[in-house]
C-alpha cells in the first residue's frame, strides 16, 4: 500500500532541538505534520567568540515542547498512545558534562560555533600526527568539534578537572545528554549516542563506528576516567529507552540523528548522489557517497549520513558555513535593522544590488572550505553611497557565497556536478536567498512545501525502528507536492564575476584575531 493510501493509524513524534530553538512535531504516515510546539531559548554570549546554552533549559524546553504539542495532537481526537515512538535531533557537537553519580551538570554547554579553544587548537596542530586525525575521524581539528570543547574545560573549569581526576566526569553531545535525562536521569543511566553524533567528537573511527582509542590518545586523555555514551545503530528498537516524564511518558525513543543528517534523510538523500542544505543557525550540505567515506582534498569534511543497520549505512561529505541564519540574527538582535528576520529579505529589496559591498559573516572564523580559523567579521565596500538595504543583502549573499565554494569543492572531491540543489531550514523561506543561490550556483534549487526536514528525518529514523516504515521506497513520495524551484537567472560569467569579489574579501578577513 502507498502512503497515500495507507490509513493514518501511527504517528511519530520527533524531539528537533536546534541551535536557537527546540520542537517539538508530530508527524502521521505520510511524512505531514499533524501537531508541533516551538521554544526559543537563551543564548548565553560570556565573552567575545563564546556561545554557551543552560543545559538544563535545553532538557525543559524539550518536555515543554512535547506536552505543548501532544496537547494539540489530543485537541484534534488523536490519542497519545497513537504515538508510536519518538525520534531525536539535534545541534551536533555542542558539549555537555555532567557528573555521572549526580547526574548534574558541570558547566554550561559549549555551543558547536565557541571559539574560546582557538590557541588550544592552535598548539594541537604542531603536535605530531595532527595532519593524519582527518583520515581516521574525517574532520580536521579547529575550535568546532567536541574534543576541542572538552579539553578547554579540562584546562579551566575547576569542577570538570576534579569529575575528571575522581573518575566521575560524563561527557556528551547534545543527544546524549537529552537521552541520559529524558530517561530520568541516574535512576536509567542510559549512555547512548548515534554515530552521526559520535562522529562529530573526534573521538570515533569513521570506518569502524566505534571509538578509537589511538584518537583518544592522542589527545592525552584517559579513557578510564570519562564515561563516553555507547554508540549505537540511529534507529533502535531498545538502545534509547523511554520518556521517563512529560505527558508522553512509556514512550520508547527509537531513532537519533545529528540534525544534519536528519536533514539529509527527510530531503530522502537515502542514496549515493543525493545533497541537501540546510540554512539554520549555520548552514550545512550534505552529500550522499554511499557506504564507505570519502575523504576530501579540498576542505570538507566526511562524516556518517545515517546508521538504519546492515545495508542501510551511509556516509556523507559535509560543507558546513558557521554563520547562516544567525547573521540574519545578528542584524535584528545586536542592531536592530528590522524587527525579526523574517523582514530582512524585504529591506535587501529595497535596493537593485548590493550596492559593492560584501560582507565576510566570519564570526566564528571561516569553515568550509577555507578553514581560517583568525578571519573576523568583516564588511567591505562601504561608501558615502551604502544604504541598510546594501548591508541586508551582503548579508544574505554570504551564506549564498560560501554554499558556492562548497558546492565547487564537491565537485573536485567527487567527480561529479550537481544537477539540483535541494534546500530547508529557517533562511531558506527567503526566495531572494534561494534566488541569489540559484544565480550563483548556476542550478536548480528544490525548495519543498514543507521545511520541516530536519524533525522528519528523526521522525523517520524512529519510524523504521518501531515498523511505521519498513523501506526507504515507501517514503519517495512524502513531501513531493507544492515544492518551489528557483532557477538561475543570471550567466555563468556575471556569477563567477561576483564570486570572484568574494574570495576577495575573504582573503582580506584573514589574520584579524591573531
Ligand atoms: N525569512 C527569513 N529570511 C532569512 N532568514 C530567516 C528567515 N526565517 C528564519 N530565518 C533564519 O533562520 C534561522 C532559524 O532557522 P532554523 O532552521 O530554525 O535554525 P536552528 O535549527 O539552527 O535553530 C534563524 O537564524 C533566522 O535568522
Ligand atoms: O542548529 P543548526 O541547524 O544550525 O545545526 C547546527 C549543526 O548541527 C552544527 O554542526
Amino acid at each position: 500500500m502507498s502512503p497515500a493510501t495507507a490509513p493514518t493509524i501511527s504517528f511519530i513524534g520527533a524531539i528537533d532541538q536546534g541551535t536557537t530553538s527546540t520542537r517539538f512535531i508530530i508527524f502521521n504516515q505520510k511524512g505531514e505534520i499533524v501537531a508541533q510546539h516551538q521554544i526559543e531559548f537563551e543564548q548565553i554570549y560570556p565573552q567575545p567568540g563564546w556561545h554557551e546554552h543552560n543545559p538544563d533549559e535545553l532538557v525543559s524546553s524539550v518536555e515543554e515542547c512535547i506536552d505543548g504539542a501532544v496537547a494539540q495532537f489530543e485537541k484534534q481526537g488523536h490519542s497519545k498512545s497513537q504515538i508510536k515512538a519518538v525520534g531525536i535531533t539535534n545541534q551536533r557537537e555542542t558539549t555537555v558534562v555532567w557528573d555521572k553519580n549526580t547526574g548534574n551538570a558541570l558547566y554550561n554547554a559549549i555551543v558547536w560555533t565557541d571559539t574560546r579553544s582557538q590557541d588550544l587548537v592552535r598548539r594541537l596542530k604542531q603536535r605530531l600526527g595532527a595532519s593524519e586525525l582527518t583520515s581516521r575521524c574525517g574532520l580536521p581539528l579547529s575550535t568546532y568539534p567536541s574534543v576541542s570543547k572538552l579539553l578547554w574545560m579540562l584546562d579551566n573549569v575547576k569542577a570538570v578537572k576534579e569529575a575528571y581526576e575522581n573518575g566521575t566526569l560524563a561527557f556528551g553531545t547534545v543527544d546524549t545528554w537529552l537521552t541520559f535525562k529524558l530517561n530520568g536521569g541516574t535512576t536509567k543511566n542510559v549512555y547512548v549516542s548515534d554515530p552521526s553524533n559520535a562522529s562529530r567528537t573526534m573521538f570515533m573511527n569513521l570506518e569502524k563506528l566505534e571509538y578509537d582509542n589511538e584518537l583518544i590518545d592522542w589527545f592525552r586523555l584517559d579513557r578510564n576516567k570519562i564515561k563516553l555514551a555507547k554508540i549505537v545503530r540511529s534507529s533502535d528498537k531498545t538502545a534509547y529507552g523511554s520518556l521517563a516524564n512529560t505527558s508522553l511518558q512509556g514512550t520508547k525513543i527509537m531513532g537519533c540523528l545529528g540534525d544534519q543528517s536528519a536533514a539529509l534523510v527527510g530531503q530522502k538523500g537515502f542514496t549515493p548522489g543525493r545533497a541537501k542544505n540546510t540554512y539554520g543557525t549555520g548552514c550545512f550540505l550534505l552529500y550522499n557517497v554511499g557506504d564507505k567515506p570519502v575523504y576530501s582534498s579540498h576542505g570538507l569534511m566526511s562524516t556518517v549520513a545515517f546508521d538504519f543497520g546492515p545495508g542501510k549505512c551511509m556516509y556523507a561529505l559535509e560543507g558546513s558555513i558557521a554563520v547562516g541564519g544567525s547573521s540574519v540574527k545578528f542584524l535584528v538582535n545586536n542592531f536592530g535593522f528590522i524587527e525579526n528576520s523574517t523582514k530582512l529579505s524585504a529591506l535587501a529589496e529595497t535596493v537593485e544590488d548590493n550596492g559593492g559591498v560584501t560582507f565576510v559573516t566570519a564570526f566564528s572564523g571561516l569553515f568550509a572550505p577555507y578553514w581560517i580559523d583568525d578571519a573576523r567579521g568583516t564588511i567591505f565596500g562601504i561608501t558615502a553611497y551604502t544604504q541598510r538595504g546594501h548591508i541586508a543583502r551582503a548579508t544574505l549573499e554570504a551564506t549564498c557565497f560560501q554554499t558556492k565554494a562548497i558546492l565547487d569543492s564537491m565537485g573536485k572531491d567527487s567527480g561529479k556536478d550537481l544537477e539540483e540543489l535541494a534546500v530547508d531550514g529557517g533562511m531558506c523561506n527567503s526566495d531572494l536567498v534561494m534566488q541569489t543561490q540559484s544565480d550563483l550556483i548556476g542550478i536548480p534549487v528544490n525548495r519543498p512545501a514543507m521545511r520541516e526536514t530536519t524533525a522528519l528525518g528523526a521522525a523517520i529514523a524512529a519510524g523504521f525502528a518501531a515498523g511505521v516504515w519498513s523501506t526507504f521506497e515507501e517514503l519517495q513520495e512524502v513531501n513531493l507536492e507544492g515544492s518551489t524551484f528557483f532557477k538561475p537567472q543570471i550567466t555563468v560569467e556575471a556569477a563567477d564575476k561576483r564570486f570572484e569579489r568574494w574570495e576577495k574579501a575573504v582573503q582580506m578577513s584573514k589574520g584579524w584575531a591573531n
